[in-house]
């Protein structure tokens, strides 16, 4: 996927415990409305048949504007609800594998943890690479290391690929984050544990704008 196919840049990962006391759906339908283009839905604990059954509830609330359905690791849910794409990193299902059996995806997302990643053929066949992660958060626990502003930047200079910056993405550090050369900011907590998700989401693409 070139950067032209992939115009994506505020992407939303959202779970329902993520959420806290407010619900996925709410927050979903207001983060699209503050400028979020594109939802990954990541439930690490749901069963297949629950995840089933969520992502097709998220799925009614981003048909109403267009917005694309990407699902965290499971390809089975991400073929049943015929999502946009799916979304895997190291302990994933293969990205050579899913491009081989699923004909109709049009986004593989792979998570980089190491620039020995960037010259294999899963990053090959995969259509964007997130950078995994710029910063610690503690939203997802086990991660590498941070690669930070200039691993960013050093991951920009080794790929034409789209890059999705992920990890405390907030509205003071995406414009760095954007200016050492992501395409694409993702973010979980900054939205959905926010007072009010619908400004957070503008708050945040309005500096992704300012920095592009
Ligand atoms: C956009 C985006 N980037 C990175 C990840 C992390 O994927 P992974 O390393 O497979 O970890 P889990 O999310 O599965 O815990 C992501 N989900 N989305
Ligand atoms: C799902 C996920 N993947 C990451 C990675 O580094 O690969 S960090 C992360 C969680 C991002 O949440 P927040 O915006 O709250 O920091
Ligand atoms: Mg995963």
């Amino acid at each position: 996927m070139t950067k032209e196919n992939f115009p994506f840049k505020l992407y939303l990962v959202l779970s329902e415990k993520g959420c806290a006391e407010r619900h996925f759906l709410t927050v979903a339908e207001q983060a699209i409305l503050g400028g979020v283009d594109i939802v990954q839905l990541r439930e690490k604990k749901a069963s297949t048949q629950e995840f089933v059954e969520k992502a097709f509830r998220l799925q009614d609330v981003l048909a109403k504007t267009g917005t694309p359905l990407i699902i965290n690791d499971n390809l089975e849910v991400a073929q049943k609800v015929k999502a946009y794409g799916i979304h895997v990193g190291n302990n994933d299902i293969a990205p050579s594998y899913i491009s081989a059996v699923w004909k109709d995806c049009r986004s593989i997302g792979y998570s980089i943890e190491f620039l020995e990643q960037l010259n294999t053929k899963e990053a090959e066949v995969s259509d964007c690479l997130a950078v995994s992660p710029v910063f610690k958060t503690s939203t997802k626990k086990n991660t590498i290391t941070e690669w930070g502003l200039q691993g960013v930047s050093e991951i920009r200079n080794l790929t034409d690929k789209p890059l999705i910056a992920i990890g405390n993405m907030n509205s003071l550090n995406v414009s760095n984050v954007i200016k050492a050369g992501a395409d694409c900011i993702a973010v979980a907590s900054a939205i959905c544990l926010a007072k009010d998700p619908m400004k957070a989401a503008i708050e945040i693409r309005n500096q992704i704008e300012k920095a592009l």
